[in-house]
């Protein structure tokens, strides 16, 4: 593990000197993944690292889990509270679509929910030019295989430092970097909206979807929900389709 740790710092502060930038900020939600990158990019770049809180609506548990983080790792930390934000925007959309009688309450949830994620990434980006930071993305090899994140939002970040490592992989690193116990055992949630876990909204396992990435057999109704949501997602992965004369 300290290999692997020490190889991703090292890559860390590479990406900073040949980008000629200053430093990394990350976004702390209180989850894993984030935990483990706000302890990588501070040992990677110290003072230059930024961890930062971007609540809207977060339940105060999870507020507590961030600010463990943030003392767990010793990164310089803000908060930047967003849901006066989120409620702000997104009720002015939906009324302008009410007006319209077009608001579709089926996609209500999902479309607040992607508004949350890209409000926290124009905030950490706002951050970024501020202090001429790299943002740091924080998805795993099963998040970015799925595509289970935000275009733009989670996914709108500038460097992916744990994309090839499984959900147990990056569980074991969190342990070694000294990531709070509670967190490293708490499941994953994607804070997008009450109740929400990453598992139940996929129907599926991050131990089932580690398993098929490691060439592992998993059950074939599991199997099914990873490849739909592979194919489904390509364009997350993809360069943009250009028109070309
Ligand atoms: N074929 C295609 N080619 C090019 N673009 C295409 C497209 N199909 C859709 N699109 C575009 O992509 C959009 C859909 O993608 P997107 O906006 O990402 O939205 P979508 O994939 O529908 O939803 C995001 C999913 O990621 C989950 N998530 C989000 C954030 C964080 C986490 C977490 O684990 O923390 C999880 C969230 O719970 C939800 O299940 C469409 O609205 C459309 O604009
Ligand atoms: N309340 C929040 N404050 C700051 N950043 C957030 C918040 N919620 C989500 N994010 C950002 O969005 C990323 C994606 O969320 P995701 O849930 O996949 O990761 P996580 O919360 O770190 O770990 P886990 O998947 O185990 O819950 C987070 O890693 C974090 O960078
Ligand atoms: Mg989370």
């Amino acid at each position: 593990m300290k290999q692997k740790v020490d190889e991703i710092v090292q890559w860390l502060q590479n990406q900073v000197k040949e980008t000629g930038t200053k430093g990394l900020v990350v976004g702390v939600s209180g989850g894993l993944d984030s935990a483990v990158v706000a302890h990588l990019i501070k040992r990677a770049v110290g003072d230059n690292s930024l961890g930062v809180l971007l609540p809207i609506h977060t339940k105060s548990s999870d507020m507590e889990h961030a600010q463990k983080v943030i003392e767990s790792c010793g990164i310089d930390s803000m908060t930047v509270d967003l849901t006066e934000t989120h409620n702000a925007m997104y009720s002015e959309i939906q009324n302008r679509l009410k007006e319209k009688n077009e608001y579709i309450e089926k996609n209500d949830q999902l479309a607040g929910a992607n508004l949350r994620a890209r409000l926290r990434m124009s905030t950490l980006y706002t951050l970024a030019t501020n202090y001429n930071y790299l943002v740091v993305g924080t998805d795993n090899a099963a998040e970015w295989y799925t595509g289970y994140f935000t275009k733009y939002g989670d996914g709108g970040v500038d460097i992916l430092p744990i994309v090839e490592f499984t959900k147990q992989e990056v569980r074991e690193m969190a342990s070694y970097l000294g990531v709070p116990k509670e967190i490293v055992h708490k499941k994953p949630s994607a804070d997008l909206w009450e109740g929400q876990t990453d598992e139940i909204e996929m129907g599926t396992t991050y131990d089932k979807i580690d398993a098929f990435l490691k060439g592992e057999d998993i059950p074939k109704k599991d199997k099914t929900i990873i490849e739909n949501m592979h194919k489904r997602t390509a364009h997350k992965r993809d360069s943009l389709p250009q028109f070309n004369r």
